[in-house]
C-alpha cells in the first residue's frame, strides 16, 4: 500500500498502472558526481527487466565518465573492455511516485555485474552499502541528515547556460539571511519544494533564506544511511526539476562566485546500536564510543578529505569567516569548528562543516563511517574540546587548499585503501586525478588571460 508519503509497494505500483495513473518508471543509479542517471521504462519494460531481478542494462562508462559524458579509461570501463554493460537491478524499497511527474514512479538501482550476481564495487551506492555492512557487523548503525544550500537564479537554466553563467540574476538582490520578507517573495518557489519532497518520500524539516544573494537552505528529516543518501539524490534532482519547471536555475556549486559565500551540505551523524538505540550520549555528556567515532573524524578529515570536498570549485570556499569548516578541531555549538557537536540525549549528533553542496552523498557517508569506525577500532580518547574562534587559531590544521593537494592526501591514507579496498581507491583517484587534469591542462581561464595576455 502507498502510505500517503509517495513511497510504493509492489501491489501500490500494481493498482495505480491498472487505473491508468501510472506509465513510466525511471529507473536511475547514483553516478560518481552524485547525480541521477538511468532510463526511463514502459511499465512492461518495467515489470519484465526491473521486476524481474534482471536489471536494465546501461554502459559501465555511467561509473567513469566526467562531466561532459567523456568516458575515461579506468578499469571499470574502458576501450578494452569495450565500455561494457553493467546491469541496474531496482531497489524496490526506493520506489516512489514522482508528484510533478503524475504518471511516473522512479526507483533507485544497484548496479550489478551483467555475467554475475557480483555487485560492481566501485559504484557509489556499493561503496556506501560496504560501509553499512562494516558498521553493522560492529553492531552499530548511522543515521544522517543532509543540510544543502544551493543559490537560484532568476534565469531558466538553457539561457543561463547561453550566458556562461554569468551575471545572473538572482532571486534577492539584498542579503535575505533569515529575512521572512525575503522568504515571503520566494515562497511561490519554496513551497513546491516544500509540499512536494514529502509526496517524494522525502520529509521536510524547514525553509530559509541563507546568506547569499539568492542562496537558500532547506533542512531534512534525519533517517537511515543509505536512505538518506538516497534522498540526498532524489532532493537535489527534484529542486533542480522544479526549478526549471519554473525556469529558475539552482546550483549547488560549492562557491559560485569568489564574492559570495559559499554552499554548504553539512552533515549531521549520530551513532546507534542495531536495535536502534542512542550510542552518543552518557553520564551527561559524550559516550566513550562516540568520542572515539569523533576522534576517528578528526584524524582522517584530511586524509579522506576528497569525499568533502570533490571538485576543483569545492576548495574556494575553504576561507575563514565565512562558516565553512576549515580547521580541523570540535567544539560545542561553535561555527567556527570544522566539526560542531550539537543536541543532547537521543538528539546528540555530530555535524561536519566541511563539506560543500557539490558532495557525492553515497562518497561523503561512506568515509564519515569509515573514519568513525577506525576511531571506534583503535578505541581513539574523546577529542579535546575547542574553545574560540577555530579561524584564528594558527595551531590547528586545516582543509587542503586545492584539489591536488586533497588527492594525494587520499592517496596517502591507509584507511582509504582499507575501508574501500583497492579496486575502489584505485578507481577514485583515477577518476579524479582526470577532473584536476582536465582543469590543469585542458583549460586556459579567464584569470589567466587577463593577468598574463598583455603584462607578462
Ligand atoms: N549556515 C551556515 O553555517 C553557512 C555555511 C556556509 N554557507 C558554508 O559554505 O559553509
Amino acid at each position: 500500500m502507498s502510505n500517503g508519503n509517495g513511497m510504493l509497494d509492489p501491489a501500490a505500483f500494481e493498482e495505480l498502472v491498472t487505473d491508468g495513473t501510472i506509465d513510466t518508471v525511471i529507473c536511475a543509479v547514483p553516478d560518481p558526481h552524485g547525480r541521477l542517471m538511468g532510463k526511463r521504462l514502459t511499465v512492461n519494460s518495467f515489470r519484465s527487466l526491473g521486476l524481474s531481478g534482471e536489471g536494465i542494462h546501461a554502459s559501465s562508462y555511467l561509473f567513469a565518465s566526467d562531466l561532459e559524458m567523456t568516458p575515461l579509461d579506468l578499469p571499470i570501463s574502458s576501450g578494452a573492455n569495450g565500455w561494457a554493460d553493467v546491469r541496474l537491478v531496482p531497489d524496490l524499497g526506493t520506489l516512489r511516485r514522482v508528484p510533478w511527474e503524475p504518471y511516473a514512479a522512479l526507483v533507485i538501482c544497484d548496479a550489478y555485474a551483467s555475467d554475475s550476481d557480483d555487485l560492481i564495487e566501485v559504484s557509489p551506492r556499493t561503496m556506501l552499502r560496504r560501509q553499512v555492512e562494516r558498521a553493522a557487523s560492529a553492531g552499530l548503525t548511522l543515521k544522517f541528515a543532509s543540510e544543502l544550500e544551493f543559490y537560484l537564479a532568476a534565469q531558466d537554466p538553457a539561457t543561463a547556460l547561453e550566458r556562461e553563467y554569468r551575471d545572473l540574476p538572482m532571486t534577492s538582490g539584498y542579503r535575505g539571511d533569515y529575512q521572512i520578507l525575503q522568504s515571503s517573495r520566494d515562497e511561490w518557489f519554496i513551497r513546491q519544494i516544500r509540499t512536494l519532497m514529502p509526496q517524494f518520500g522525502i520529509p521536510v524539516e524547514s525553509s530559509k533564506t541563507e546568506w547569499g544573494l539568492g542562496q537558500q537552505e532547506i533542512t531534512l528529516d534525519y533517517c537511515a544511511t543509505m536512505e538518506m543518501a538516497d534522498r540526498h539524490l532524489l532532493f537535489k534532482h527534484g529542486i533542480k526539476d522544479l526549478a526549471q519547471r519554473n525556469k529558475l536555475t539552482a546550483s549547488f556549486m560549492a562557491k559560485p562566485s569568489i564574492d559570495e559565500v559559499g554552499s554548504s551540505c553539512h552533515l549531521h551523524v549520530s551513532l546507534w546500536s542495531a536495535d536502534d538505540q542512542p550510542l552518543g550520549w552518557a553520564d551527561g555528556g559524550m559516550s566513550d564510543i562516540f568520542g572515539a567515532f569523533v576522534a576517528g573524524q578528526l584524524d582522517h578529515a584530511v586524509g579522506l578529505g576528497l569525499m568533502f570536498a570533490p571538485t576543483i570549485n569545492s576548495y574556494k570556499r575553504f576561507v575563514p569567516d565565512q562558516f565553512a569548516g576549515t580547521a580541523i578541531c570540535v567544539g560545542h555549538d561553535n561555527r567556527s569548528c570544522a566539526f560542531r557537536l550539537v543536541g543532547s540525549e537521543a538528539s546528540y549528533r555530530l555535524e561536519n562543516r566541511i563539506p560543500g553542496a557539490d558532495i557525492n552523498p553515497y562518497y561523503a557517508y561512506a568515509a564519515t563511517i569509515a573514519a568513525g569506525l577506525d576511531g571506534i577500532e583503535r578505541n581513539l580518547p574523546r577529542p579535546p574540546i575547542f574553545s574560540g574562534n577555530a579561524w584564528r587559531d594558527d595551531s590547528l590544521e586545516l582543509m587542503p587548499a586545492a584539489l591536488h593537494g586533497s588527492i594525494q592526501h587520499f592517496a596517502d591514507s591507509k584507511l582509504a585503501r582499507s575501508a574501500f579496498g583497492e579496486e575502489t581507491h584505485e578507481h577514485l583517484l583515477a577518476f579524479y586525478r582526470a577532473e584536476l587534469g582536465a582543469f590543469e591542462s585542458g583549460t586556459v581561464t579567464d584569470w589567466e588571460r587577463r593577468r598574463y595576455f598583455e603584462r607578462i
